[in-house]
């Protein structure tokens, strides 16, 4: 049904303006709209597999005819729309240049064919197998060749090159089992790292339910992170230094310090990105620069790189440590002192390192030393899965294995048992656009009646509604809520898919240490203005604007008793603040009314007055590096806006921040007790897992690739696009029978393009027929 009643006129879908679909979608949901037949309450369907629609909420779905216009005793919506204006006929409530152009149309989703069709492959023979193996057949854990090969080879150095889902668990705690049982190999010999503790933990738990494995034996396998394996040694050799409680754990512990370090060289808290100078650092240490050996590329860096050499000045002053320490504390100690690397050699005889495309220098080096006696080192991994490049990680330690252990050999894994052979066929064309990687194609096992789909919505907020209703659906169909994850680039993206679902009564779960949006820094600041226009007397709200009005917190002191004084506001006080600039002033005593007529504006007005008029984006721009920025300020505020537009008063947009920050908290609380929830994951800790059906938010160019890496591609330098890519094909291969790329036509209130990383797909469905 394409027509509707809101608000006492006729609305027609097609003659509706694009931009609408989302508040008429709300409409329904508030029950304001109703059938022009039957006059019931009628919703917006706004999903991705079918186009938008009115629908009766009754069971089975009535279907009333349409009636024709004056039938319904309606204006329709067209009529009613227009007014007289200096002799023109102008739209009412629209500007000229919307009116102008035709509305826009919905555009249906459409499909990603493929190229090759799918062949079922023969993949594995039994018969050859070692006995232990056909044990671990009989008992449903069954290997294919080249999986066979990369168990059973387990002397001398193997690069396993595993493609998504190609089972590079399976392998690596099938071969582990093989060397206990079939070798008789001592466990306390094996090395068995994981990039997470959780991954060491379920792959001891798999090998548990393995045929002939005993739980002491396991128990004595060296098993854990770089980092918790190599803690360990240090601890054994020298515990006073290394002790847990001169460990910095936390980011703010460390983030202080260089703060700290960073008033001396007179670098504002508010004006030079912190984080992302403890980013770097990390970096420098991971891939082994000193203070200094590192060669600053940029002012911001020569800054950062001072602030490095204080940073562990004053830790090895205050006898601390932070995690990079215990990797290049241990390499330390193995280099310096050859009894104990020798000792090491003897008792580490065979290496199983698990996710080696994204090991880092250190990491690297302290294998190779450790492993130069026996050699027996199998690195599994795949290349076009590095996506840690900003920590350190570097994919040409894999790339480059065979180089550095010589007569080393590899066993390619191709075989995909994830994903469908449209999903895999869309994954394939996607990254074989990549130059730096080893070539492997991926083949599936089995073909889904699912297409993956490319989807087309308005906006972000649209792109919501698009995919809770489409999981909604699911679920009202038998899909376990479990089996959905929503994946984005950067945590901010989450922000109107986590409003939509925190809306709906569907089990969701995100990560731990995302901070919620309206918890934000820029966002707590561009709210903090909304709340002292409502209340000029909010000391709370005043001080987190201070900094934007580029005060220092102890001008708090001074408004209060100017306040008193003066007889005047918290916020009319700024009027009567001595600074030793009087241009400063000046400004002050502009900003007081243009903060004080917020009020009476709407929330999205009210902040691109903010942004522009009170200076917000000097702030920002000051705030320094903002170019490198993986989640920049500025963008923040874009977001903001955003969400701001489906509210029209001030004190209903910031009750539901509020509401919404409370939710995130909740929400993560009730985490840890959800089993059967759906996802909502930033790619990167998405890595490693899969989902039956993935939707990807946001496939447009700015924020997959991101905004940084077009930057540097600008400059020449293509390996972050590349890494990009990478993260485009690991959101993909999550995906076990449904696949759901979304295109907003508008991102951050501007108009988008399509991920560049695309093109290879709608080249191929250009010849499909669209559903
Ligand atoms: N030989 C096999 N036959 C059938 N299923 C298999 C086989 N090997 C692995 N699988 C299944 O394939 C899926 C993917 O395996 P796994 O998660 O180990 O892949 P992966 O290589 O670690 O993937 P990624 O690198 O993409 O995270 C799992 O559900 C696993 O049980």
């Amino acid at each position: 049904m394409k027509t509707a009643v809101y608000r006492n006129r006729k609305i027609v879908i097609d003659e509706l303006n694009r931009e609408e679909f989302q508040s008429i979608y709300i409409a329904g949901k508030r029950g304001e709209l109703s059938c022009p037949t039957c006059k019931e309450k009628v919703q917006l369907y706004l999903g991705i597999l079918s186009d938008p629609h009115f629908f009766h909420h009754s069971l089975p779905e009535k279907r009333c005819p349409v009636p024709g216009r004056l039938d319904t005793g309606l204006q329709p919506q067209t009529e009613n729309h227009y007014i007289e204006r200096n002799g023109f006929r102008i739209p009412q409530g629209r500007t000229i240049t919307e009116e102008n152009s035709a509305p826009v149309k919905f555009k249906t989703a459409k499909p990603i064919e493929y190229k090759v069709p799918f062949k079922q492959t023969q993949t594995n023979s039994p018969g050859s197998l070692p006995p232990y193996l056909q044990q671990l057949s009989a008992n449903g854990v069954i290997l294919d060749d080249s999986q066979t090969k990369a168990v059973i080879d387990t002397e001398g150095p193997l690069l396993v090159l595993a493609g998504a889902g190609s089972g590079k668990t399976r392998v690596l705690t099938c071969r582990t089992a093989f060397m206990l049982e079939a070798k008789q190999i001592d466990p306390r010999t094996i090395m068995l790292v994981t990039f997470t503790t959780k991954a060491a933990a379920e792959m001891k738990n798999r090998l548990l339910s393995y045929p002939n494995m005993k739980r002491e034996k396991i128990q004595q396998l060296i098993t854990g992170t770089f980092h918790s394996i190599f803690y360990r040694i240090l601890m054994f050799h020298d515990a006073a230094s290394w002790s847990s409680d001169k460990l910095l754990k936390k980011e703010w512990q460390r983030d202080r310090i260089l703060k700290e370090a960073g008033k001396e060289l007179d670098l504002s808290e508010k004006e030079f990105a912190y984080d992302l100078a403890l980013q770097q650092i990390g970096l420098w240490k991971n891939t082994m620069l000193l203070p200094a050996e590192v060669r600053p590329a940029s002012e911001w860096e020569e800054k950062t790189a001072i602030l490095y050499k204080k940073y562990e000045d004053y830790k090895n002053r205050e006898s601390l440590f932070d995690f990079d320490d215990m990797l290049i504390g241990c390499y330390q100690l193995l280099k310096t002192t050859p009894a104990i690397l020798e000792y090491y050699q003897d008792r580490f005889q065979y290496f199983l390192i698990d996710e080696f495309q994204d090991i880092n220098k250190v990491q690297y080096e302290l294998i190779k030393l450790l492993s130069n006696k026996h050699k027996n080192v199998c690195a599994v991994g795949d290349d076009d899965q590095a996506i840690y490049s900003f920590r350190g990680s570097d994919p040409n330690f894999l790339l480059e294995f065979e180089m550095d252990f010589h007569s080393s050999k590899t066993v390619t894994l191709e075989q995909n048992y994830r994903s469908s052979h449209e999903i895999v066929s869309a994954a394939n064309q996607v990254i074989s656009a990549n130059k730096l990687r080893k070539a492997k194609k991926m083949q599936a096992q089995f073909s889904s009646v699912e297409m993956p789909l490319i989807f087309f919505p308005f906006d972000e907020e649209e792109e919501a509604t698009m995919i809770v209703t489409d999981i909604s659906e699911r679920i009202a169909n038998g899909a376990n809520p479990a089996d959905f994850a929503i994946l984005y680039r950067t945590n901010a993206a989450s922000r109107a898919v986590f409003e939509r679902l925190a809306r709906s009564n569907l089990p969701f779960k995100i990560d731990m240490d995302a901070e919620a949006f309206y918890d934000r820094y820029i966002i707590r600041c561009a709210l903090a203005f909304l709340k002292v226009s409502l209340n000029e007397e909010d000391p709370n709200s005043m001080t987190e604007i201070l900094p934007l009005l580029f005060l220092k917190q102890s001008a708090l002191k001074d408004m209060k008793a100017l306040s008193i004084l003066q007889d005047c506001s918290l916020l009319e006080a700024l009027m009567h603040l001595k600074t030793s600039h009087a241009f400063q002033e000046k400004k002050l005593k502009k900003a007081v009314p243009l903060i004080r007529a917020l009020k009476t504006l709407t929330p999205a007005k009210a902040i691109e007055k903010i942004e522009k008029e009170i200076g917000f984006l000097d702030f920002l721009k000051k705030r320094g590096n903002e170019a490198n920025q993986i989640e920049k300020g500025s963008d923040d505020l874009k977001d903001l806006k955003v969400a701001a537009k489906s509210f029209d008063t001030i004190d209903v947009f910031l009750e539901h921040a509020e509401h919404m920050a409370a939710m995130n908290k909740e929400i993560k609380n009730l985490s840890k007790h959800f089993r059967d929830a759906i996802t909502l994951s930033t790619i990167h800790r998405a890595k490693g897992l899969e989902y039956k059906y993935v939707y990807l938010l946001g496939a447009v160019d700015g924020s997959l690739p991101h905004d940084y890496a077009l930057e540097t591609s600008r400059n020449g330098d293509f390996s972050g696009l590349e890494e990009e890519r990478r993260l485009f094909y690991v959101a993909m291969t999550r995906a076990q029978e449904g696949l759901y790329l979304s295109i907003p036509d508008n991102r951050r209130g501007k108009k988008a393009n399509r991920s560049r990383f695309l093109a290879p797909l709608l080249k191929i469905s250009k010849k499909a027929k669209f559903q």
